[in-house]
C-alpha cells in the first residue's frame, strides 16, 4: 500500500465546453503539507481539484503521482491513493450515515475492521450521532460532516477538497481545519479549495491563489496574501495582522 502522495502538476490546461478554465499551472502538493487553492468565483479551483483527483482529464500538461502520470496508474490504485469530496452532492438514496461513510472504505474491499473505522471516522467530523439516521433527513452542514467522513475514512496519502468548510458552523470549522492540519502533520497530503483566506492563513502551508484559470500567486499565506495581491484579485481592500503564528484577516471594503 502506497503511504504518501507526491503530487506534481506541469503546464496543466482544461478546456470546458471550449472555453479555457485553466492555463498553464505548474504547481506541487507534497506529503505533509496542507494547501488551500484560493481565488474568486470561478477562477477555476474546482476544476483544478477535479483534474487532480482524476474526475476530469486535462486538455494538456501533466499531473504526475510519485512521478507516475496519473492518468496510467490503474483506476483501483487511483481510488486508494486519492479521497475526494466534491464541492456539493446530494444523495439520492436513504441510505444511513454509518453506510455513506463506509462507501470510502470501497476501494480497500472486505475491510475486517470496517464498523470501527466508521464509527471512529464519524467521531473526528462529531458525526456519531448521524450513524443511524437517513442521510436524506440530515441538515446540510450534518450531511457535508457525514461527506467528510467519507473522506476521511479510507486514510487515502492524498485528501482533496472542495469547499469543505462552506456548510459548517465556525466550532465545526475549526474542528475540521485542524483534524486535516493534524492528517497533514501526519504525513499526508491534503488539498483543499477555501473561501475563507483566514481559515487558509491559520492552518495552510501553502495557497495557490487562482484568477481567470490562471496561477497568479502561489507560497505561503504570508508570501500570497498582500493587500495589494488580494486587492488586485478580489477588488476589495484588506489587512491581514499576523500574530505569533496566528492571522486575522480583515476586510475593509470594495475598492
Ligand atoms: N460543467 C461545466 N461546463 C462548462 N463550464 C464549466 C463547468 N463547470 C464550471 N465551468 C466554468 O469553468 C470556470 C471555472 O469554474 P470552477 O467551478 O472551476 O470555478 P471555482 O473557482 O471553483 O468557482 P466557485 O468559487 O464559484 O466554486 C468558470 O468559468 C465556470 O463557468
Amino acid at each position: 500500500m502506497t503511504l504518501s502522495a507526491d503530487v506534481t502538476c506541469r503546464e496543466l490546461g482544461l478546456l470546458r465546453h471550449g472555453q479555457r478554465v485553466l492555463d498553464d499551472i505548474t504547481c506541487a502538493f507534497r506529503p505533509g503539507e496542507l494547501t488551500a487553492v484560493v481565488g474568486p468565483n470561478g477562477a477555476g479551483k474546482s476544476s483544478l481539484l477535479q483534474v487532480l483527483a482524476g474526475v476530469l482529464d486535462a486538455s494538456g500538461g501533466t499531473v504526475s503521482i510519485n512521478e507516475q502520470p496519473s492518468q496510467s496508474i490503474p483506476a483501483a490504485e487511483r481510488a486508494r491513493l486519492c479521497a475526494f469530496l466534491p464541492q456539493s452532492e446530494l444523495p439520492s438514496w436513504s441510505v444511513s450515515g454509518a453506510d455513506l461513510v463506509a462507501l470510502g472504505l470501497l476501494p480497500w474491499g472486505r475491510v475486517p475492521d470496517r464498523d470501527e473505522r466508521v464509527r471512529t471516522a464519524l467521531e473526528r467530523v462529531d458525526g456519531k450521532d448521524f450513524a443511524q439516521r437517513p442521510v436524506t433527513q440530515l441538515s446540510g452542514g450534518e450531511l457535508r460532516r457525514v461527506q467528510l467522513a467519507r473522506l476521511l475514512v479510507g486514510q487515502a496519502p492524498l485528501l482533496i477538497a472542495d469547499e469543505p468548510t462552506a456548510a459548517l458552523d465556525i466550532r465545526h470549522q475549526l474542528q475540521l481545519l485542524q483534524t486535516l492540519r493534524g492528517i497533514a502533520d501526519s504525513g499526508k497530503t491534503v488539498v483543499l479549495a477555501l473561501h475563507d483566506l483566514s481559515l487558509a492563513a491559520r492552518y495552510c502551508d501553502r495557497v495557490l491563489l487562482l484568477e481567470g484559470g490562471r496561477l497568479r500567486a502561489q507560497g505561503t499565506p504570508r508570501d500570497v496574501f498582500t493587500p495589494a495581491m488580494i486587492g488586485e484579485v478580489y477588488g476589495v481592500s484588506c489587512e491581514f495582522r499576523w500574530r505569533d503564528g496566528e492571522a486575522e484577516f480583515v476586510v475593509f471594503d470594495l475598492i
